[in-house]
């Protein structure tokens, strides 16, 4: 059997769906998507000829970002998708969120568990590139706030605060629950916490099916061993929940952290250069003539190989030179009449055959409209009185100009004169107060930004 075999370990009441398949160095690798009784609950995603075109700014006609794509994720599998910057490695997870912009135009069909369906709320979680975090919250505050907004009034808030406490712990944050999360002025957590923050606070649903847009970006090598594989170990089984479906988009993973990945998706400018079991990548290189150095990083090598944009510089350093463009055309071309690439088709044709759960319609509700209420005016009373600028820089200037206005407006007496002093004092604390409410801009940028989070992730459902 080649390295090609990816199937899911499962207990022998799975059902099994075996095709065989003869490999590109005619060995004979056996494929089983084994669909688990347990899994029953699990997502099965699938793609088939997926095309995202958007209007073409200068040329009155279309651009294509993903060009009849095809793949699939399965529970208890970590799916990566790798490529150059602007590949389209985020508009791939965004179309397979349903996330994408209002100027795209979609093509091809998306299907969970063989359907056309919308999940249910708190079925699904995306994770963005940027955190939107409250950053004079403690990690524990910041996670523990949004357990009361994300999750139902049906649990209590005892359960809501475990819930909490048990998730920072999964995403290794205990040491980190009473450190404020910090920001800009003011140091807090790492990089690589931050990040690990925002994916807690999108696993407070326990989320079947979890989207990570490049988690690692800004974080050096150990600390990106160090998300990933507790990410990587999200896929397990979890307290009542089948396995996960990840799907992740990376950069520039090091070979600690490809390890870890079971699929491996790899673009180049919108088209699939390969898709199949991140272990054989090597070797679907290797058949094609772009053998990896020895001791080279192989998710380095592919990129190197398929990244066009400093075409020149690429091409002096690689030995016996193919153009980038050729080594994508010969890349692209050889996948596609690859037994790989039937074996994909084949695959998705089988889920989609097999999977037909109407579990995953299950209603979930997040807390009511006064909980919320409730919650945010806490939260943001917290976010105030922390905030040195907000709150009590601002308490000091009000001091400081009811100090001079009434050493200027004393003993104004009461004769006729006076009433137009007072008229005056009325007026300038009026406009003073309006002008002062200015400084409570940034903060409320902040908490437009952490409330679109949450409202995407409240609202959001996969229409397919
Ligand atoms: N809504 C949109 N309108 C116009 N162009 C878009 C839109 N979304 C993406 N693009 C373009 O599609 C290409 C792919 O973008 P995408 O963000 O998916 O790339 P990426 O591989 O994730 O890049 P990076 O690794 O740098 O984040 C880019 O050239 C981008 O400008």
């Amino acid at each position: 059997m080649s390295s090609l075999d990816h199937s899911i370990p499962v207990p022998a009441i799975s059902r099994a769906f075996e095709v065989v398949e003869s490999s590109s160095n005619n060995k004979t690798a056996t494929h089983s998507i084994n669909v688990n009784e347990d899994d029953g609950d699990g997502v099965f995603l699938t793609w088939q000829d997926l095309w995202v075109t958007v209007p073409d700014g200068q040329k009155k006609g279309n651009r294509s970002i993903l060009q009849g794509l095809t793949g699939y994720a399965r529970p208890g599998e970590l799916l990566a998708i790798m490529g150059p910057s602007g590949c389209g490695k985020s508009t791939l997870l965004d179309a397979l969120a349903g996330r994408l912009g209002s100027n795209t135009r979609q093509a091809g069909e998306i299907l969970i568990n063989g359907r056309k369906r919308a999940l249910a709320y708190g079925t699904s979680a995306y994770v963005t590139q940027d955190d939107a975090l409250i950053t004079t919250l403690t990690v524990s505050e910041a996670v523990y706030y949004s357990a009361q907004l994300q999750l139902p009034d049906t649990m209590t808030k005892l359960q809501k605060k475990e819930r909490a406490e048990m998730t920072i712990k999964e995403m290794g944050l205990q040491d980190a629950m009473n450190t404020r999360i910090g920001g800009w002025g003011a140091k807090g957590l790492s990089g690589g916490q931050k990040r690990r923050v925002s994916i807690c606070i999108e696993m407070l649903t326990r989320p079947k099916l979890l989207f990570l847009d490049e988690p690692t970006s800004g974080l050096d090598s150990a600390a990106s061993y160090y998300v990933m594989s507790r990410i990587a170990k999200l896929d397990q089984r979890d307290h009542g929940v089948g396995s996960r479906t990840i799907i992740t988009s990376i950069h520039q993973p090091s070979s600690e952290v490809f390890q870890l990945f079971h699929n491996l998706c790899l673009l180049s400018s919108g088209q699939t250069v390969y898709f199949g079991p991140a272990s054989a990548a090597n070797e679907f290189f290797a058949l094609n003539g772009f053998p990896c150095p020895t001791l080279q990083n192989p998710s380095d090598h592919f990129l190197k190989t398929i990244n066009k944009d400093f075409q020149e510089d690429i091409e002096k350093g690689l030995a016996g030179v193919v153009p980038t463009q050729e080594a994508i055309d010969i890349l692209t071309k050889s996948y596609k009449s690859s037994d790989s690439y039937l074996q994909v088709r084949s695959q998705v044709a089988e889920i989609c055959k097999a999977q037909d759960s109407g579990a995953l319609e299950k209603k979930s509700t997040h807390a009511d409209f006064l909980t919320q209420c409730i919650v945010l005016t806490s939260r943001s009373f917290v976010n105030m009185y922390r905030d040195l600028g907000y709150y009590w820089f601002r308490l000091g200037v009000y001091v400081l100009l009811g100090v001079g206005l009434a050493t200027v407006f004393s003993n104004l007496g009461t004769d006729n004169n006076s009433i137009q002093a007072r008229g005056s004092l009325l007026m300038f604390v009026a406009s003073f107060l309006t002008f002062m409410t200015i400084g409570g801009f940034p903060s409320f940028v902040e908490d437009m930004k952490v409330r679109k989070h949450t409202h995407t992730r409240i609202l959001y459902i996969i229409f397919c």
